[in-house]
Parts: C-alpha cells; structure tokens; sequence
C-alpha cells in the first residue's frame, strides 16, 4: 500500500503501540499510518498466519519506519491478554499506545440470536476492550500513563439486526467516559472512534447479503467511508494535538447516523394509539 499521512513523519518516532485486529482492514491501515509515522506497532488478533502474512507485507515496505511484530491473541481469553500487555512491556520495555480494534459480529434479528452468539459478540466487543484496557493499565499505563482509542460503531439510534453489537459498542461509549475519569489522574486519555460503514474487503468478507452495497444509499455523503479515514482520526486521538481531549467518542460516519436506517419498517396497525375508551378496561 502506498502509505501517505497528512502528519508529519516521525510523529509518533520511538513510540510502542498496540493495535488488536491490526492484520486486516481498519487495523491493518492504523497499523500502516502509525509505522509511517515512526511507531514501533505490535499487531495482535487470534490467527497467527493472518498476523504473520500482514507483519511481512507492512515491513518490507521502506515507508514503515517503525517495526511490526505480532503476538496471537484472542481477546475474549483474558490469559492471552495478559500475556500480550506482558510480553510488550518486557520486549519494547513500554505500552505508549493500545488501539482496541478487533471486533466483529454477525447478522441477526433480536429474536433468533442464540445465547452462545450473544456471548461470543458481547465478549469479543465489550469484555475484550475492557480486558485489554485493564491490562494495559496493570502491566505498563497505570504507572507510566498512555493513550487508548477504542473503535466502537455506528449505533447511536439502535443497531436494528446487529442488536448484541449495538449494546457492546454503546457500552464501550460509557466505558470509554468512566475510564477517561477514573485513569485521569493516572496520565491516560482514552477515547472512542465511530465509524460509519466502511468498505473493506475482510469486512466484506464476514457478511453473506451485500450489506455494503446496500448501505451506499443510507449515505448522506454518496459513498461509503475508507479505512484511511478511521486511521487519520485514530492517529490524530494519538497525537499531542488532542492532549485536552478524552472521554469523548468521534463519529466518523460521513453523518449516516443523523439520516436513515437499514431497516425498513413496513406500514403496520400493531401499535395502536390509547384512547379514554372505557368499554376497552
Ligand atoms: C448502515 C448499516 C450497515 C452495517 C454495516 C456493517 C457495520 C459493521 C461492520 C463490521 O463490523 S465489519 C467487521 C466484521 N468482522 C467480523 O465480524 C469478524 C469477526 N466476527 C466473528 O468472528 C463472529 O461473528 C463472532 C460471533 C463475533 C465470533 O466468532 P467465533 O469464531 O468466536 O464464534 P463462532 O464459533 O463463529 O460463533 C459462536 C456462536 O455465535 C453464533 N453465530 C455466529 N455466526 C452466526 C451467524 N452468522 N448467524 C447466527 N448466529 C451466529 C452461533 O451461536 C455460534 O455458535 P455455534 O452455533 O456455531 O455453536
Ligand atoms: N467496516 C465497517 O464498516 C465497520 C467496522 N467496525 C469495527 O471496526 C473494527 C475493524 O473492522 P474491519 O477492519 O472493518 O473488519 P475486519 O474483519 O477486517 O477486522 C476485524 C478484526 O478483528 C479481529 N478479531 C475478531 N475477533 C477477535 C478476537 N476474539 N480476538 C482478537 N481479535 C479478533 C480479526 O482478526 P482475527 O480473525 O485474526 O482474530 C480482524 O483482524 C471492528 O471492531 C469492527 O466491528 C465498526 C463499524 C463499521
């Protein structure tokens, strides 16, 4: 990929940072952009060829200053977490940086989402990000300071067929204000990303309807978002020039959150309105 950044090389020149899900598309970009700019970048996600195949292309490009590495971690096990934060602080002696980006979920109504799905997407999202902020915390940021962003969604009016991510992300907005509160005085900011739909091809990949396809006429701006413009916003959160800024959440969505929605409610008579009726008591 032709890295190009509109920061200033070596911004982030002998920083360490993390970025789960960082081998594929938003996290392969941030991971990209933030080496482009000198950070030594540690990418972590369950599959170890993933990761390994991503770790070879971005340093073997000669416009990533900063070194990639790899450590497998699924972040919903909190022993691989721990080890991630451990082993980072003991091979880069520091954690300056943790991009929690690794999420997923799949396409589902409320009422036929098994428990085990639930679970899965409520871990993965929710517990995962928590996880990776606690231990963070413990391993190097509670006594050094750091900075987090969390990559959350689009879920502001309810995230009708992807309820289980709508209430793990939402939540995550809320983890995000309390955290930027408890850690203040700790020297860590932490803040949230929303992005809007954005096309990548492993994204793409996970749906079986072309949502992508079908999301482009939900778009106030007539396209849909590219990861380069989550990465800029991330490394921008990242950088000394948002050191006033933490508890807050971007919505990076081209503002597809203030216009329509993917579901479609047809014309119904299944809510009707109270009336004083008393032969209705
Ligand atoms: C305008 C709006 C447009 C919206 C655009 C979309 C916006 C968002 C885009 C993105 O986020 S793109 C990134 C997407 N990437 C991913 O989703 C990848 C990661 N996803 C996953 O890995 C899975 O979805 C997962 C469930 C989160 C985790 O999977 P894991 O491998 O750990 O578990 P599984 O064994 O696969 O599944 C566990 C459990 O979950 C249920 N389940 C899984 N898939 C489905 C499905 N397609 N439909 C219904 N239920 C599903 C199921 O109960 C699984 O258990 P078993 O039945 O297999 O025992
Ligand atoms: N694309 C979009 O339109 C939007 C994306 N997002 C969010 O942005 C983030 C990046 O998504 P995107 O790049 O589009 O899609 P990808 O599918 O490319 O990225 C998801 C990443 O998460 C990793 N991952 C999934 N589950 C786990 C886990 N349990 N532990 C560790 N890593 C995990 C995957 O790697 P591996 O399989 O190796 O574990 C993969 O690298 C996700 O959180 C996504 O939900 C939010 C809103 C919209």
């Amino acid at each position: 990929m032709n890295v190009c950044s509109v920061f200033k090389l070596n911004l982030f020149a002998g920083k360490v940072a993390i970025v789960t899900g960082g081998g594929t598309g938003i996290g392969a970009t941030i991971t990209q952009e933030l080496a482009h700019l000198g950070c030594d970048v540690v990418i972590a996600s369950r599959s170890e060829e993933k990761l390994r195949h991503a770790a070879e292309k971005f340093n073997s490009n000669p416009k990533l200053t900063g070194k990639v590495s790899y450590i497998p971690c699924n972040v919903r096990k909190e022993d691989q977490v721990k080890n991630l934060m451990h082993t980072v602080v003991k091979q880069f002696g520091k954690i300056d940086f943790l991009v929690n980006n690794s999420g997923g979920q799949f396409f589902c109504p409320a009422e036929e989402i098994s428990k085990k799905g639930w679970n899965a997407v409520i871990d993965t999202n929710l517990t995962g990000t928590f996880l990776c902020c606690q231990h963070a915390f413990q391993s190097w940021m509670g006594e050094n300071g750091g900075t987090i962003v969390n990559i959350i969604a689009n879920m502001w009016r309810g995230f009708p067929v992807f309820c289980h991510t709508g209430a793990a992300r939402s939540a995550v907005d809320n983890l995000t204000k309390t955290l930027a509160l408890e850690w203040a005085d700790k020297g860590i900011r932490i803040n949230s990303v929303a992005p809007g739909t954005i096309y990548s091809e492993t994204a793409a990949a996970n749906y079986p309807r072309d949502i992508f396809s079908e999301a482009i006429k939900l778009q106030p701006t007539g396209r849909l978002g590219g990861p380069e413009e989550i990465s800029g916003i991330v490394c921008f959160l990242l950088s000394p020039a948002a050191a006033f800024l933490t508890g807050e959440t971007v919505k990076v969505d081209g503002a597809e959150s203030l216009y329509k929605c993917l579901l479609q409610i047809p014309m119904h008579n299944q809510l009707p309105a109270w009336k004083w009726d008393k032969s209705k008591l």
